[in-house]
């Protein structure tokens, strides 16, 4: 299933493009000699699949930029591929362009973001797709991005291309929903995970938490932090859970993880300061022990003051810093000041099938300050899903008017 060249090199492939690439990408799409009768719809969808597929290969690697896909098609076989593998790098199109090289006159390209039209890191893909004689531009989503904002579209049917847009918007926008959020908000995306237990609980009483949940559920936490640019917790979780906070998947993106301690109480040995594969952040405020920081700077761990410390401060520096998606596995304190103060929009509940009991077990999110049921956030398109022996459940909180 793995073994597209194309794919697997995405750099390389702009000069080792071949036909045999060509027919090794058509056969694993399946676009036998029947597919290729395919038309409309059920075609352009399957084409729009396989660019995220194509753009999911540079997953948690491209912010501020977006994961973007492309694929050209002429007589019904696809004549070249290719994604942003990263900031600064080209974009999808361009890769896709290359690979096709005269093929793609005439013939149509799939793109799963609507191309862009302006000198940025790179030159403007419109012009590029204009020169190189396509047809037709088939798009999954237009792009938010002022800069684009429908601008792509425009000028590509102005030169007399013709323009399909919004096939599979609905995938291509969850894809880059951390991207349309920076965009939209001048914020990272926050995303609150946590698991508990059916009766509420993330720990026991005795602050005891690993694990709430099974395998199959962690398995997916890890797939989640693949996918974001930071995770951040508090002092209290380093303390008392000792976390990792990597992928744990070779050649998977790491993010970075932040640590929030205004008191800089903190573990002297900490998995976080002795594992390498991930970059660590420690945020506090400026008058924090001084020989801790030291410590941990001697440890290779970043350490920046924020003063005063809090969750909207600290996203508007991940903002800054250039992130898309932010992911927050902290306690229940920070999360409700989080919540408070609109750094999370999403939320990840992961439920096992368990009870704990306990007054003082510890529940995901702190007090909110609400006394009736009518203040209680109701979250919007909820959807939930079995994974393993446990369910998930994801929403989005309002938004603040
Ligand atoms: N990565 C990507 C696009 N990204 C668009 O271009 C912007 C970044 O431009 P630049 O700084 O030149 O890389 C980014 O914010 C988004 O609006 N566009 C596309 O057509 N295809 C791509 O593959
Ligand atoms: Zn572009």
């Amino acid at each position: 299933m793995d073994n597209f060249p194309v794919v697997d090199q995405p750099n390389a492939f702009v000069d080792d493009y071949s036909e045999e690439n060509a027919l090794l990408v058509k056969s694993a799409v399946g676009l036998d000699s029947h597919l290729q009768k395919m038309v409309g719809n059920d075609f352009d969808s399957r084409m729009m699949q396989r660019c995220l597929e194509l753009a999911k290969r540079a997953t948690g690697r491209t912010s501020p930029n977006p994961l973007v896909g492309a694929v050209i098609v002429k007589d019904g076989e696809i004549v070249g591929e290719g994604f942003h593998p990263r900031a600064g790098e080209p974009h999808a199109e361009v890769f896709a362009l290359k690979a096709a090289g005269d093929r793609a006159r005439a013939a149509t390209i799939y793109v799963s973001l609507e191309p862009c039209n302006h000198y940025g890191r790179t030159p403007p893909c419109s012009e590029a797709l204009i020169a190189a004689g396509v047809a037709k531009v088939v798009v999954g989503m237009v792009d938010p991005n002022p800069l684009v904002a429908g601008g792509g579209i425009a000028r590509l049917r102005a030169a007399g291309i013709e323009v399909v847009a919004g096939v599979d918007e609905e995938a291509c926008q969850k894809l880059n929903e951390g991207f349309v959020h920076r965009i939209l908000y001048k914020r990272p995306l926050g995303i609150l995970k946590y698991a508990m237990t059916l009766d509420g609980k993330i720990a026991t009483s005795a602050g005891h938490s690993a694990w709430v949940t099974n395998r199959d559920a962690r398995n997916e936490v890890h797939q989640l932090r693949a996918a974001c640019d930071a995770v951040i917790v508090g002092g209290n979780t380093v303390r008392q859970d000792n976390p990792y906070l990597t992928s744990h998947q070779e050649g998977a993106n790491n993010p970075l993880r932040v640590v929030m301690s205004r008191s800089l109480r903190l573990p002297e040995n900490a998995h976080l300061w002795q594992t390498t594969e991930a970059p660590t952040l420690v945020l506090t405020e400026v008058d924090a022990n001084p020989d801790v920081k030291e410590l941990l700077r001697k440890q290779g761990v970043e350490v920046l003051e924020l003063t005063p410390l809090t969750p909207d401060k600290v996203m508007a520096y991940l903002y800054e810093r250039g992130f898309c998606s932010v992911l927050w596995e902290c306690g229940g304190i920070l999360a409700a000041s989080a919540i408070a103060q609109g750094a999370i929009q999403k939320i990840l509940a992961f439920i096992a099938p368990k009870i704990i009991g306990g007054n003082n077990a510890p529940t995901p999110v702190g007090d909110l300050g609400f006394t009736t049921m009518t203040e209680a956030l109701p979250l919007e398109r909820v959807s939930w899903r079995v994974v393993g022996s446990d369910c998930l459940v994801e929403g989005y909180l309002p938004r603040k008017s």
